[in-house]
C-alpha cells in the first residue's frame, strides 16, 4: 500500500501546520491541561517521558513545565519537526533528547529502547497516520515501553460514528481557523480558508479509527483505566495505564 503519511517529512507540511493550524485546533490548551491533570493523578514521580510524533514539542515541552528535571524524549521522522523543538526549547538541557525515526517501521523500538523504559508516553495527532493494524502494533510497542504503572495518553484525531458529526466537526474546526487567521491580521475570506481545509495536503494520511475502538484495542492489551477523557467531536484524549506487574 502507498504510505501518505511521508507528506509529513516536508519542511512546507511542516511550517503551514506549525504556523496555521496548530495553535487553531480547538481546545487545544484545555487539551494540554487535561493531559498534564491525568499525568499529575496518575503518577507522583514523572522521570522518563517519549513524545512520539512530536512535532514541535508542545506535548513533551508542556510536560516539561511540570517535571523540568524529566528526560524527555522528542520522535518524529521530519527534520524539519525536530529542529522546530530543537528552537523552541531555547536552552536545551542535558535531559532532553532527539530522535529523527520513522514509527510506521517496527525497527524504531530499537532507537529509543537504549533510553530505557518510560514513565509517560505521549502522542499527538500522529498515530492516526498509520493503518488500523499498524496502530495496534504501535500502540503494543508503547505498552512494552512503559515502566509498569507508566501512562500512555493519546491526544487524536478520530473517527466520527456519523457523517452528521464529521459535517460538525468540520464546520466547528473551519470556524476556529477563521478566528485564528483573522486575529493574525490575515483576512482571507471563510471561503478560502474552507477550500484550504478541506484540500490539504495532509487529508488523505488520515486513517481515523473511533475512539471506543481504539480504547477496546488498549483494553485488549492489557493497559488499566482506560478511558477516553476528553473528546469534542473527532478531537480526544484517551490512553491508559500499564499494570504494576
Ligand atoms: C499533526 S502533527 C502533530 C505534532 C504534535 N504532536 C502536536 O500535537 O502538535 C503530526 C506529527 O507526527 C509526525 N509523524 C507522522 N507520522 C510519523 C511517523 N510515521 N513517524 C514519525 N513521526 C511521524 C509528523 O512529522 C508531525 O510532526
Amino acid at each position: 500500500m502507498k504510505r501518505t503519511d511521508e507528506v509529513w517529512k516536508t519542511a512546507q507540511l511542516a511550517q503551514t501546520f506549525l504556523e496555521g493550524v496548530r495553535g487553531a485546533i480547538p481546545l487545544a490548551s484545555e487539551q494540554l491541561e487535561m493531559m498534564l491533570r491525568i499525568i499529575q493523578r496518575a503518577k507522583s514521580q514523572v522521570n522518563t517521558v517519549l513524545d512520539l510524533g512530536c512535532g514541535d514539542g508542545i506535548l513533551g515541552r508542556t510536560i516539561l513545565t511540570q517535571y523540568p528535571h524529566a528526560k524527555v524524549v522528542f520522535l518524529d521522522f521530519s527534520e524539519a519537526m525536530i529542529s522546530a523543538v530543537k528552537d523552541k526549547l531555547q536552552t536545551p538541557e542535558n535531559n532532553i533528547e532527539f530522535v529523527l525515526e520513522d514509527f510506521g517501521q517496527t525497527s524504531w523500538v530499537n532507537s529509543v529502547q537504549n533510553f530505557g523504559k518510560f514513565d509517560v508516553i505521549v502522542s499527538g495527532f500522529a498515530i492516526h497516520h498509520q493503518p488500523d493494524d499498524r496502530k495496534q502494533e504501535v500502540y503494543q510497542e508503547i505498552y512494552n515501553l512503559l515502566t509498569p504503572r507508566g501512562i500512555f495518553l493519546n491526544l487524536e484525531h478520530v473517527k466520527s460514528t456519523s457523517n452528521f458529526g464529521e459535517l460538525v466537526f468540520n464546520e466547528m474546526f473551519i470556524d476556529s481557523l477563521v478566528n485564528y487567521h483573522h486575529q493574525r491580521v490575515n483576512h482571507q475570506s471563510r471561503e478560502e480558508i474552507a477550500q484550504q481545509y478541506y484540500n490539504r495536503p495532509d487529508k488523505e494520511a488520515n486513517i481515523l479509527a473511533p475512539v471506543e475502538l481504539q480504547c477496546q484495542w488498549l483494553t485488549e492489551m492489557g493497559f488499566l483505566d482506560v478511558d477516553c477523557f476528553m473528546k469534542v467531536l473527532e478531537l480526544a484524549l484517551f490512553g491508559g495505564i500499564k499494570p504494576q506487574n
